[in-house]
């Protein structure tokens, strides 16, 4: 399994620990920059990523910035990209199991590389249950194509209330 990663300037020093870490569970991976500590911006960062995960040449990806808030934006304006901010394991494994998401973003002056390592972990170990959870993301999707005769078919074909 390959995974993508990326950061901007306040990102790059963790993401060799965490590059490091990935390839000790087992994953082959790829470092799209930034490469120094020099100021960049985390939009450039996040769409690369989500570009590569989007287009199946990566299975998953993993960015970092100041809080992982800005690099997820970047990366979620990719179709196809559903990349998750998160700072502790649950919601990590609960971004997988429910809404399969494809790119962990990481805070890197939110956490610290000990708890860094416990999210990737807890991420990369969580697996997509599917069912109802299919239903929200085909509604995801259908948004991500803008196509708003599919997804206002799905609005209108059922009430929201489900029993599942
Ligand atoms: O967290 C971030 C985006 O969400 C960025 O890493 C942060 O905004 C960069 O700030 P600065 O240029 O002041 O180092």
């Amino acid at each position: 399994m390959k995974i993508a990663f990326g950061s901007d300037h306040v990102g790059y020093e963790l993401k060799p620990t965490l590059i490091k870490y990935v390839q000790e569970l087992g994953y082959e991976t790829y470092d799209f920059g930034t490469y120094s500590k020099q100021r960049t911006d985390y939009p450039i960062y996040g769409k690369k990523v989500g570009e590569v995960v989007a287009r199946g040449d990566y299975d998953l990806g993993i960015i970092i910035c100041g809080t992982g808030v800005g690099i997820s934006l970047a990366a979620n304006k990719v179709p196809g990209i559903r990349a998750a901010s998160v700072s502790e394991p649950y919601s990590a494994a609960l971004s997988r199991r429910h809404n399969n998401s494809n790119i962990l973003a990481l805070g890197s002056r939110v956490i610290g590389s000990e708890m860094a390592k416990l999210i990737v972990k807890s991420w990369l170990e969580s697996q997509f249950e599917g069912g109802r959870h299919q239903r929200r993301i085909d509604e995801l999707t259908a948004e991500d194509e803008h196509n708003e005769t599919k997804f206002d078919r799905i609005v209108k074909d059922n009430s929201g209330q489900y029993d599942d």
